[in-house]
């Protein structure tokens, strides 16, 4: 089986390369870096999944941020995640590739849907003003599966995952997520004698993560087996709030300054956990929790201090 992993340098991509790695000797996986593809070129990209025929994609590829970058940049989130997802799946389409796993975000629900989101709660309300633009790139590309499952029923799916967290992350600290965010600042206040550590908005809202390396099985399982719907939560199951994370990460880290709280900075949504039991049901669950999780990433940010990612924006 030969599998094109979009974005296969990634946070995730690289988590999904090393899942098959490790997991399915007889796979051949093929990457392309976006030097070598820019996948917003649609000529570039037909013409590469034609010569290549993969037998399934994973689309990894994404502009992505966190809440300030998503908020910032409101034309590259839409624009460059439609091109990206429109170019991969049209590609696929035309080459009739029967097997193609889109990953979305736990963004595409409302702001104020019933916790925990269920994906029939898509579509039924307004969504979150600082990241309407990716969220609707990512509703688009849900629905496009869809209507390809619909009209020629391929077994084409889009997995919905959480906050995500682990290796390979964006560590700038204007463009990341906040776990990342936070290992890092911890990390240098407490080099810098315990310098205060200064984080965004109130650090009420809660968020939901899962670490990357669950997120890889969970999309292994996907190519393995023709799952029956086209969206699927992918969670662990279990908030908290960014203060308390906060506290967390501050005691893995081990600094013992003080905490200031910057609310001109937004604080999003108040809260996006998931319901994953349609995919539980199916067999897949995860296994890292986020003490370990946050633990073990730290240690990666340590020993790759100094070839950390830092995404920027133009
Ligand atoms: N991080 C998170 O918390 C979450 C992420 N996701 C989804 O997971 C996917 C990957 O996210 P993540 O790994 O965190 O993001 P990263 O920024 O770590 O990786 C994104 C990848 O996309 C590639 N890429 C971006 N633009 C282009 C382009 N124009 N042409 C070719 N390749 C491009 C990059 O390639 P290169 O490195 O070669 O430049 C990079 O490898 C996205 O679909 C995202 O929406 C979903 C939920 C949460
Ligand atoms: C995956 C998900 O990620 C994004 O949504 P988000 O979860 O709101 O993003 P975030 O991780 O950046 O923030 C979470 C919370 O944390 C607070 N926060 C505190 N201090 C820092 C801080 O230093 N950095 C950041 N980034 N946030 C901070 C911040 O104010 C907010 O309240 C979108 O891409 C969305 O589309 C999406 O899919």
């Amino acid at each position: 089986m030969k599998i094109y992993i979009a974005g296969h340098r990634g946070m995730v991509g690289s988590a999904i390369w090393r899942h098959f790695e490790n997991s399915d000797q007889e796979t051949e996986l093929i990457g392309k870096s976006s030097k070598e593809l820019d996948l917003r070129n649609q000529a570039a990209v037909a013409d590469f999944i034609a010569s290549e025929k993969p037998d399934v994609i994973i689309d990894a590829a994404a502009r992505v941020g966190g809440i300030l970058a998503n908020n910032d940049y409101p034309y590259q989130f839409l624009m460059e995640n439609m091109q990206i997802q429109n170019n991969l799946i049209s590609a696929s389409i035309a080459n009739n590739i029967q097997k193609f796993v889109f990953l979305g975000s736990s963004c595409i629900y409302p702001k104020l849907a019933p916790q925990p989101l269920k994906e029939e709660h898509l579509l039924t309300g307004s969504l979150e003003p600082t990241n309407e633009w990716y969220a609707i790139a990512k509703i688009s590309g849900v629905k496009v599966t869809e209507s390809i499952r619909k009209q020629f029923g391929y077994d084409y799916v889009s997995l919905m995952p959480t906050n995500l967290y682990g290796p390979f992350d964006n560590f700038d600290l204007q463009t990341s997520h906040v776990l990342p965010a936070m290992i890092r600042k911890f990390h240098e206040a407490k080099e810098n004698g315990h310098a205060p550590v200064g984080l965004w908005g109130s650090g009420s809202p809660m968020r939901e993560f899962l670490h990357v390396d669950d997120l890889a099985k969970a999309v292994g399982f996907a190519v393995r087996n023709r799952l029956e719907h086209n969206l699927y939560n992918v969670g662990s199951g279990s908030d908290l709030s960014i203060k308390e994370l906060a506290e967390n990460i501050q005691k893995v880290v081990g600094h013992q300054g003080e905490i200031q709280w910057d609310t001109t900075k937004p604080d999003g949504t108040p809260r996006k956990w998931m319901d994953s039991s349609l995919l539980r049901a199916m067999g897949w669950a995860p296994e890292i929790g986020l003490e370990e999780g946050i633990r073990d990433t730290y240690q990666w940010f340590q020993q790759n201090i100094n070839q950390i990612k830092e995404v920027k924006l133009t």
